[in-house]
């Protein structure tokens, strides 16, 4: 939804076909032994030579504002090791064979190279027999949380379970790993570690207690939050700190650090009672009284939905990664059957149009935004294919994958809130935990994000305002606008809504918080809905295409009438379109006329009535022509013209057209299709009416708040935004 799916653009399927090709060449090779393996010597020289070269690259480079793009690709998908790794056998390098995972077996492995860094992390390896490979483990920690060199530094031991050798697009030999438990590190004192490698090793662990030692580092200097946030083990952290925090008067760091941990999950309940125990023993700690205030304040959010929203989006400007530290609501909704479509998003109460439906933090969030100048610093974006699902895509997918595969890693009792998602025909393996260590499947994960991603913009408010830049003969409905993002994540709750080209909802973003709204008012029990796409204006054929990915086609009213709809009917609707595009330049009361006869041709193309089946060919040419009347100066047009705006997209109101009887109220009796570009349809009926009956400007003005708050979120800052307007 929303991201850069460039899968039919000519050269990235170029790179996919040149890539597919390559893992035919390397699949006829399946089952032999590689031929011509280099010694030990000859890799260790190759690799530091390249490892030499790439260092000289990047001093060129590191003073460059530049965007980066990085290539990566999903191999076809392989389950991870589900065996303990007593029942499985040792095997040596010279025993593998090429493209083949080599179930029930493991390697015992040490790093004879520093490693490198590049879409995994990679060095030479070599057995006990001195034979060696190139090693890449990928979705490990990303170098800033845990630099290459502590992960897989010159001496790591390493157990490799059910290896895949692969023949890699230089013709080299690899061992890939792509699951996180199929990687087991062994510090030096490990009983499994070879006789002839104990000696002289560097020490290392990735166990709990290393983590503990970084976190007290922090600790100490009274950074209570990054203890804590550093390790991003919160599971752990709350089971060791269990054990020690029912003392009759547990220490403070303990109680401190178990706060730190409910909050960091969420549980800002328990965070607050822990925190209030804090205070009374110890009440002199500052940091604990400036924590308790914090987690109430999320506890708040996630209760009653109330958010201070320019707060909000002054962290979202302010953060790189715009991570939010904010509480995620869940309004009045649920997750219900949905019959043919799965399992949707259901009302559990009526609902107004605008009403706030979710505020929802990403599980996780991958930057790749280019918006402000910090964040053009240092663009990363990767270039991720999937030659199993014939997919391209451009921004943080490559990320998310790793974000997520690291934080179920970390904290297991996440894992259904993401392995309960929407992950189609995937066959999972059922298997959550081997040896003591989570098995988070990585290409179960990468299923998942294909299927429920977000691509999201930095602010939704900040997309909007550039949005109204526009000169009017561009507006276009929100389709043609092409709203894609690098930036992504997964909203677990989100994931659930399924689309509607006909919809009653809305997403918007601040930093890595989407907010959902309803678009119309709502009964209890009715299926929340909004465009994973949105919908091309006209044919039925391309506007289901873009659904294909995730196997379903629309059967809304829309997507019916389109289905039934003439092929000579939608070319004239296309003929129509164009000609209208062509006068406008120069504006004349001429120009005028045959525009004015455009849109009524055009609304006679359609059958049915709008207020069934919304006109999406008809209401933009309809809002650009009242738009001409605003700069004409013809208030009582531009109500005519922007309440048949509002009609084209399904809106049946009610005392707002001239002449009318003053004192009579207008009403929405239905809500239609929300586009953006309405917030500036209400704005110009508020300032028509102002001029020709002003007891209706401060209810169109309400509509337009409503409609502003869909669009991008809130409307705290809708009187900032629209200040000049309507003084
Ligand atoms: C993001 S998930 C939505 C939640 C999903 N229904 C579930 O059960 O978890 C996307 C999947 O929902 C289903 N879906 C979404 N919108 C649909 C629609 N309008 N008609 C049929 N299926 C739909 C498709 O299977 C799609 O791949």
């Amino acid at each position: 939804m929303d991201t850069h799916n460039v899968s039919s653009i000519p050269e990235y399927m170029q790179y996919l076909l040149t890539l597919k090709q390559n893992l035919r060449n390397a699949e006829s090779c399946k089952g032999q032994h590689p031929k011509d393996r280099k010694s030990r010597d000859q890799l260790v020289l190759r690799f530091m030579l390249q490892l030499m070269m790439r260092s000289d690259l990047a001093n060129v480079r590191r003073d460059e504002v530049r965007t980066n793009l990085r290539t990566t690709f999903v191999p076809l998908p392989y389950s991870p090791c589900l065996n303990s790794l007593l029942d499985l056998a040792k095997v040596m390098i010279n025993d593998l064979l090429l493209e083949t995972h080599h179930r029930g077996k493991f390697l015992v492995l040490r790093s004879v190279t520093p490693p490198t860094r590049m879409n995994a992390i990679m060095a030479v390896v070599e057995d006990e027999d001195g034979d060696a490979i190139l090693l890449q483990l990928y979705y490990q920690e990303e170098e800033d949380e845990r630099a290459a060199k502590e992960i897989l530094g010159e001496g790591t031991i390493v157990i490799v379970k059910e290896p895949y050798l692969k023949l890699m697009s230089d013709g080299e030999y690899g061992i890939r790993v792509d699951h996180l438990s199929d990687i087991i590190f062994l510090p030096r004192y490990d009983g499994r570690v070879p006789k002839c490698w104990k000696l002289g090793l560097a020490e290392r662990t990735a166990s709990v207690n290393t983590w503990k030692t970084k976190g007290n580092g922090y600790f100490k200097e009274c950074n209570y939050h990054a203890a804590i946030e550093q390790t991003k083990r919160f599971d752990a952290a709350l089971s060791d700190l269990e054990s020690v925090s029912i003392a009759p008067k547990p220490a403070e760091k303990v109680l401190f650090r178990k706060a730190q941990a409910l909050s960091s999950l969420q549980r800002y309940r328990e965070c607050c009672e822990v925190l209030k125990f804090l205070r009374m023993d110890y009440p002199n700690n500052m940091e604990a009284k400036g924590e308790l205030s914090r987690a109430i304040n999320r506890l708040l959010e996630q209760e009653s939905g109330k958010y201070k929203f320019k707060q909000l989006h002054a962290e979202a400007f302010k953060l790189c990664p715009p991570h939010l530290d904010h509480a995620t609501y869940v309004g009045p909704v649920t997750v219900k059957d949905s019959g043919s479509r799965g399992r949707g998003l259901f009302t559990t109460k009526a609902v107004k149009a605008g009403d706030l439906l979710l505020c929802e933090k990403a599980f996780a969030h991958a930057f790749a935004d280019d918006t402000t100048a910090a964040s053009r610093q240092k663009l990363d974006l990767t270039l991720l294919i999937n030659p199993g699902t014939d997919t391209v895509t451009i921004g943080g997918r490559a990320e998310l994958i790793q974000l997520i595969v690291q934080k179920l890693y970390r904290n297991p009792s996440l894992m259904p809130v993401i392995t309960d998602l929407h992950h189609g025909s995937y066959m999972p393996a059922g298997v959550s935990e081997v040896d003591g260590t989570a098995v988070v499947d990585t290409f179960l994960v990468e299923r998942i994000i294909s299927l429920n991603v977000f691509g999201c913009p930095l602010s939704s408010h900040q997309i909007y305002l550039r949005d109204i830049e526009e000169e009017v003969t561009q507006k276009t409905n929100a389709e043609e606008a092409g709203k894609k993002f690098y930036s992504c994540g997964i909203w677990p709750m989100a994931s659930y809504i399924n689309h509607c080209c006909y919809c009653n909802a809305q997403r918007s973003f601040i930093g890595d918080m989407m907010v959902v709204r309803a678009t119309q008012d709502l009964e209890p029990n009715t299926e929340i809905t909004f465009w994973y796409h949105t919908p091309v204006a006209n044919g039925y054929d391309e506007r289901q295409k873009r659904f294909q990915h995730w196997g379903f086609k629309c059967d809304c009213a829309m997507c019916k009438d389109e289905q039934t709809t003439k092929k000579s009917v939608s070319a004239k609707r296309n003929r129509l379109g164009v000609d209208f595009k062509k006068h406008f330049h120069p504006i004349t009361a001429a120009s005028i006329a045959k525009i004015e006869s455009i849109i009524a041709a055009i609304a006679d193309t359609y059958s049915q009535p709008a207020s069934k089946v919304p006109r999406l060919c008809l209401w933009a040419p309809q809002l650009v022509l009242t738009e001409l009347y605003v700069r004409r100066k013809q208030p009582a047009k531009v109500i005519d013209s922007a309440l048949a705006v509002l009609a084209a997209l399904g809106y049946v109101i009610e005392g707002g057209s001239l002449p009318r009887t003053v004192g009579t109220p207008m009403v929405i009796k239905q809500w239609g299709l929300l586009e953006d570009s309405l917030v500036e349809c209400w704005l110009h009926l508020c300032k028509a009416y102002r001029l020709v009956a002003p007891d209706l400007e401060k209810q169109a003005e309400q509509y337009a708040r409503i409609t502003y708050k869909i669009v991008v979120g809130e409307d705290e800052t809708f009187d900032e935004t629209f200040r000049n307007v309507l003084k």
